[in-house]
């Protein structure tokens, strides 16, 4: 089977070459159709929608995956949120979210005053391509989740509801 991912960052695409490793993995350029720092779980679940019927329509996969990184507040806190999505030929879709940890104040007023998460990590880190990396999961619980474990379970999570639902 052939899937393809929507996405170029290196931690989404082996997050789901780890769960289909049997299958064909191809990575497309997808937008998003959200803002580059989706500030809400519907908006972060429409972003991983979006990527994946792009990634559809541009590529010849089966099954398209949209995984999309955000930000959501409880309360007057603000949290790592992400969302995935995988999508079929016939329109059917699936959705899941990933785990999610609080940011530490100094990373949530930079947000609040229009930053991306990935530039306030590298600066935080004073590392490059956090967000391809570790991520800030990975640097926040002392990199025993990575931003690739996180999305593996993500992808899981799609992939199971995707065999409950339309396989055998
Ligand atoms: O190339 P794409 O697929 O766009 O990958 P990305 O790293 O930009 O990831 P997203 O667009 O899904 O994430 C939206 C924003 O949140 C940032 N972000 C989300 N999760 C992150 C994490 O764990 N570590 C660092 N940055 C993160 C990311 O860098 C973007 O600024
Ligand atoms: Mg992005």
């Amino acid at each position: 089977m052939s899937i393809v991912i929507g996405s170029q960052n290196p931690a989404k695409i082996a997050a789901v070459k780890d769960v289909f490793a049997q299958d064909e993995v191809m990575a497309a350029d997808a937008p998003s159709q959200v803002s580059d720092q989706p500030f809400s779980d519907a908006e972060t679940r429409l972003g991983a929608i979006n990527r994946a019927f792009n990634a559809l329509k541009s590529a010849s996969g089966e099954i398209a995956i949209g995984l999309e990184g955000g930000i959501m507040y409880v309360d007057n806190e603000l949290y790592l949120c992400n969302w995935g999505a995988l999508v079929t030929r016939n329109n059917n879709i699936f959705t899941a979210s990933g785990a999610r940890i609080l940011l530490p104040v100094e990373i949530a007023d930079e947000l609040k005053k229009g930053m991306e998460l990935g530039d306030v990590m590298d600066a935080y880190a004073k590392k490059q391509d956090v967000r391809k990396k570790e991520g800030a999961i990975g640097i926040f619980t002392n990199e025993r989740i990575s931003r690739q474990d996180m999305f593996v379970h993500v992808v899981q999570l799609l992939r199971g509801q995707w065999e409950y639902w339309e396989e055998t």
